[in-house]
């Protein structure tokens, strides 16, 4: 087999059903590309898989769902890992690479309910059910009647919360609900205006050491440009705030006649205020962008919401 073609690949990924199904449809996508190689998972629960009893942001935020995929690229028990980029830490240690940002799917927030059909149908006094400061503090600013209760687990278990009567409605991406098959379950998906994502929200991306350039080449056809220039955009935002679950903090660019449009938003977690901006760019100039619509939330009063949240 040529240089330029592997022969084994090794996917290192979590074991949740949704992370399964990610995991299996990259592998699909290696072997459909390169014909003749062994493409196997590495299953490994991570940390953020094991504390399920309080909300991440107290614990220690993203880095809890990628440490141990890490780990197994570090000891060569991997070649490579497949994450939900919504996942990945904004800052990552120098001797790891992100080569690979696949097409995206929806990346909006879905409104799961039996009873309503969005946020607004609601009554005054049901609950809503999540653990998403993002999700908790645009509820908050635009329906400040309703109640927000934490919601942990993999997504069969908030599901199954939900169906048990502990909420009237959760909040899930819709991402994550079509990838298994229950995009039945999705009452109404939420619009960027109601909810605004994460930062790489329905965006799958591929992970490996900084040094294995014969990785990263094998990578490249997987790679979509627009889904990538409009993550990197959202992530800078994220990084330029020092984004992490304990800040409220939601970033969405989409793709428009080869432009990118970008919006992003900080909030105090209750919703007692929340500051928004948008702006458009050149794809190339994506992490400009992002860094640029920080400056535009701390100067509208970002910098506060900040300073309080420490
Ligand atoms: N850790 C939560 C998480 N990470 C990625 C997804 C959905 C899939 C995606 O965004 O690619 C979810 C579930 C949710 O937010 O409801």
């Amino acid at each position: 087999m040529s240089q330029s073609s592997p022969e084994r690949i090794v996917i290192a990924t979590r074991e949740s059903r949704l992370a399964l199904w990610q995991a299996e449809h990259i592998k699909a996508r290696l072997e459909a590309l390169h014909p003749g190689c062994r493409v196997e998972l590495l299953g490994m629960t991570t940390r953020g898989d094991q504390i399920l009893d309080r909300p991440l942001a107290k614990v220690g935020g993203k880095g809890l769902f990628v440490k141990e995929l890490e780990t197994a690229l570090l000891d060569g028990r991997a070649d490579i890992a497949v994450h939900s980029m919504k996942d990945v830490p904004m800052m990552m240690e120098p001797e790891f690479a992100l080569p690979c940002i696949t097409a995206r799917e929806v990346p909006l927030d879905a409104f799961v309910s039996s009873r309503y059909e969005s946020l607004a149908d609601m009554p005054p006094g049901a609950v809503v059910g999540t653990s998403s400061l993002r999700r908790e503090s645009q509820i908050h600013a635009q329906y400040p009647f309703l109640g927000v209760t934490s919601l942990r687990g993999n997504l069969d278990t908030r599901l199954r919360k939900l169906d048990e009567g502990q909420y009237d409605a959760i909040i899930l991406a819709a991402a994550g609900l079509t990838r298994l098959g229950l995009g039945e379950r999705i009452r109404s998906v939420m619009p960027a205006e109601v909810s605004l994502p994460a930062a790489g929200q329905g965006a799958l991306g591929i992970e490996c050491l900084a040094a294995r350039t014969d990785v990263i080449g094998w990578l490249q056809p997987l790679v979509d440009a627009d889904t990538t220039a409009c993550v990197l955009a959202e992530r800078a935002v994220a990084r330029a705030l020092a984004g992490s679950c304990e800040v409220p903090l939601g970033a969405y660019a989409v793709m428009r006649e080869g432009r990118l449009w970008l919006r992003g938003f900080v909030a105090r977690p209750d919703g007692s205020t929340i500051v928004r901006a948008e702006r458009e760019g050149a794809p190339a100039e994506a992490e400009a962008l992002g860094r640029a619509l920080a400056d535009d939330l701390r100067a509208q009063g970002a910098e506060a919401i900040l300073a309080e949240l420490g």
